[in-house]
């Protein structure tokens, strides 16, 4: 297989997947997929091993493993990186946001292998910081690329099939995992181990089955979408490889509460945090020696909560830096609030953006 490389002038990419009749060339959607790594691209020492594997396929390797896609779409490739992904940081995510924010123009269609501790995390920052209406693809896998009855190369091969399809415009990034494709602003893996993990209530859009989509829904993207522009210098981005990395968003901690739960945590990490998500201990609920604490601090706090479900806000402290996360996760709670605090929002837009998904 030919060896892709990677250039800027869209007239001289070369495809490493390419339509066998040429005439197809200027047809075919031109997908580009980014490797990060993840589970997706791992293996173990044997067909049985289904943890402590590693990674150990490249996004090449992946793609010289899949049924033939020439005449489904053109795809090149970028390895951003391959790790596990709880390495993706700030850093890795900013590479990724780059690559796909010069490559917008260029292609139809974007696939991210990833691994699926994350991925919801970085499905949802590209969702909330990119103008796009083109298929942004996430997938990973639950087990690894060596393991017997992987899910790897079939999520990887399904999620070029939705990335190619006209259908799957205008839908926000989406996860495509287990034949399943859900929206990747409200997907959250709720399962360590099961292939099934990317099953949430909300965000279920549509099937893959047998080579075809099924779209439940017209595409639309998620009610109360907020959306931020980095206005950052992307050169800067390529700084960071040389290891000089400097954080460009807000400084946001995640408190996990329980039975004890009490004030002490907090006063420790409040000097050095620019906001706390806290995840509750139900639908908001903090002892109330926490919740009087909290209204008296001078840096936002999101109430989230543990498990699947929602916070209204009459559960939690009527004031001014205090807001309910609604529906998201502790986790996408703190990239809505990194992303409000770097946007200079006031207390009243924080809320505003909570409120898109029913909390504020
Ligand atoms: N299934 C997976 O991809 C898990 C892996 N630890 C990762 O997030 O990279």
């Amino acid at each position: 297989m030919e060896v892709h490389t990677i250039c800027s002038d869209e007239e001289n990419v070369k495809f490493i997947v390419e339509p066998e009749n040429k005439k197809l060339l200027n047809t075919l959607p031109k997908i580009k997929v980014i490797g990060c790594g993840g589970t997706i691209a791992s293996v173990g020492t044997n067909s049985s091993e289904t943890a402590g594997y590693k990674i150990g396929l490249t996004i090449n390797d992946l793609l010289e493993k899949l049924p033939d896609l020439s005449k489904v779409c053109q795809i090149d490739y970028e390895q951003v990186c391959n790790i596990d992904s709880k390495e993706m940081n700030e850093e890795n995510l900013m590479k990724v946001y780059k690559c796909i924010s010069v490559n917008l123009q260029k292609y139809d269609g974007f696939v991210i292998t990833h691994g699926t501790d994350t991925i919801a995390e970085s499905s949802f920052f590209l969702e909330l910081t990119l103008d796009f209406t083109c298929p942004i693809v996430l997938t990973g896998s639950m087990k690894p690329a060596s393991a017997l009855s992987s899910d790897s190369l079939m999520n990887l091969y399904s999620s070029f099939l939705v990335a190619a399809n006209e259908s799957s415009r205008n839908r926000g990034t989406l996860i495509v995992m287990n034949d399943q494709i859900t929206s990747g602003f409200y997907a959250n893996k709720s399962n360590a181990n099961s292939i099934d993990s990317f099953n949430g209530r909300q965000g279920y859009l549509g099937n893959f089955v047998n080579n075809e989509l099924h779209y439940y829904y017209p595409n639309n993207k998620p009610l109360g979408l907020p959306s931020f522009k980095l206005n950052i210098n992307l050169d800067d981005i390529d700084m960071f490889s040389k290891g000089d990395y400097k954080q460009i968003l807000p400084k946001v901690v995640i408190l996990y509460a329980h039975q004890g739960f009490n004030t002490d945590i907090v006063d420790l990490v409040y000097p050095h945090y620019d906001g706390i998500v806290v995840a509750t201990m139900g639908a908001g609920s903090l002892p109330d020696e926490v919740n009087e604490y909290i209204t008296k601090l001078n840096i936002p706090v999101v109430y989230s909560k543990h498990m699947d479900g929602m916070v209204p806000r009459v559960n939690i402290p009527k004031a001014d830096n205090c807001f309910s996360a609604g529906y998201l996760t502790p986790e996408k709670a703190r990239i809505l609030l990194q992303l409000g605090i770097f946007s200079k929002y006031n207390y009243s837009e924080m809320r505003k953006s909570f409120r898109g998904v029913y909390g504020g």
